[in-house]
């Protein structure tokens, strides 16, 4: 038998019960439930990771939708529990939903939701900074300044990398490997190689009239590349950073071997999912290859870090943080939100998951429509005509 789990209550009257497995930023998300006749019960909980079981808890005997966190393990275990509560609607408060099985969501024909486009110049952004922080040694520099050990300028003192005229390489060019595409070749004048699955056409075009604008300024135009293969980037890149999905295809897409055909002194960046990465092969090649440099953000196995990680001076080590900016972190909460609502209203799927604005317009009442449901085709929902 589950423990019994704190939660807090809005809307005791309401007709839906919604269940939100964390408290999410804003009210928007709360308000835009409550005016739809739900009842909203956010967990409370201290714990920060819930287990299948809390969740089980949580659902309870009649639930109508939950709003999950990427830290849960959302399997054949919690949508066999939503769906015997009458719920059919689940949605990730992330873009990201490796931690979600939808085969066994399609089975008990739950739709899940995720939160794309609002958390994606957010994430470029933190992958950027990280980039400068590395290729800069920033937090090698603040730390060296806090023990006190600074005793004058020096000719040698904490030389990095340059960024521009270096190339930047991108591993997944969708919507966030493309935005930090844009923010290294225009912020710092970098050189572009990516690697897809897909051409990234509104990237290159980008990149091409930007080298153009150069051109007609008197500077050097930067040039750019798709790659026919991962290693081509990961030969000729200065800087790399992670942007591809997790799946089986990109389950340790950089180890050993990979890491050996990189530049001595690149910097490699993991915006994207910790296990993209071999943490194991990385520390080794850290240890080895002292002027190689890392910025990460996920951890294979998250929260902890592999051994040796955390004594790793070129290394720079964040938690999980690159969609965290308060306008991002209120939208997701919406947009999760909304997709719950829309599919315990029966709304059709938004036609567009890249197009998500209209959803996060706090002046105007969002379409009538779920934001993004990534097994719409599967459950054959209807798609909006908006
Ligand atoms: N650290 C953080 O806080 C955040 C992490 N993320 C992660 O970033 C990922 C990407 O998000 P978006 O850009 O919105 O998704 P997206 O779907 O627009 O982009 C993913 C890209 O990866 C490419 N891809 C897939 N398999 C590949 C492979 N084997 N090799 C190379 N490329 C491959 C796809 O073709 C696609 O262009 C999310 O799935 C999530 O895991 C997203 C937001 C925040
Ligand atoms: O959205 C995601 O996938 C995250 O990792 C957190 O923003």
């Amino acid at each position: 038998m589950a423990k019994p789990v704190s939660i807090e209550v809005w809307n005791p009257n309401g007709k839906y019960r919604v269940v939100s497995t964390k408290s999410m930023p804003g009210t928007r998300w709360i308000n835009l439930l409550v005016d739809q006749d739900c009842r909203v019960e956010i967990c409370t909980q201290k714990k920060t990771i819930l287990s299948v079981e809390d969740i089980i808890a949580l659902i309870g005997d009649k639930c109508d939708g939950v709003i999950g966190q990427l830290t849960e393990d959302w399997g054949e275990t919690l949508f066999s529990a939503l769906s015997k509560a009458g719920g059919r609607a689940f949605s990730n408060m992330a873009v990201g939903y490796n931690n979600v099985d939808v085969n066994a969501a399609n089975k008990y024909g739950v739709a899940v939701g995720n939160t794309p486009g609002v958390l994606t110049e957010t994430t470029a952004e933190l992958a950027a900074s990280l980039s400068v922080a590395a290729a800069r040694r920033i937090v090698e520099a603040d730390g060296f300044m806090r023990a006190g050990l600074y005793d004058g300028w020096l000719p040698h003192l904490f030389v990095g990398n340059l960024l521009k005229g270096q190339t930047v390489g991108v591993i997944g060019a969708g919507r966030i490997g493309s935005a930090y595409a844009r923010m290294m070749v225009e912020g710092f004048k970098m050189n572009l190689i990516y690697y897809d699955l897909y051409q990234a056409t509104r990237l290159e075009k980008f990149v091409k009239a930007y080298a153009q604008f150069l051109k007609a300024n008197g500077e050097q135009p930067v040039t750019w590349k798709r790659a026919a293969s991962m290693d081509e980037v990961l030969q000729e890149a200065d800087v790399i950073s992670l942007h591809p999905i997790l799946d089986k295809t990109t389950y340790h897409l950089v180890n050993k071997e990979r890491l050996a055909k990189m530049k001595k002194e690149a910097i490699l960046i993991n915006c994207s999912r910790g296990p993209v990465v071999d943490e194991v092969a990385l520390v080794e090649h850290l240890r080895e290859n002292p002027m190689f440099r890392v910025g990460l953000d996920v951890f294979e196995d998250e929260p902890y870090m592999k051994p040796g990680l955390a004594e790793m001076k070129n290394a720079i080590v964040v938690p999980h943080i690159a969609s965290a900016s308060k306008w991002t972190r209120e939208g997701m909460a919406t947009l999760a939100a909304l997709n719950v609502l829309g599919k315990i209203k029966g709304y059709p799927a938004w036609s567009d998951p890249n197009r998500v604005e209209p959803f996060l317009n706090e002046n105007t009442p969002p379409p009538v429509a779920c934001p993004s449901i990534v097994n719409a085709k599967a459950l054959a929902l209807p798609v909006s005509k908006l």
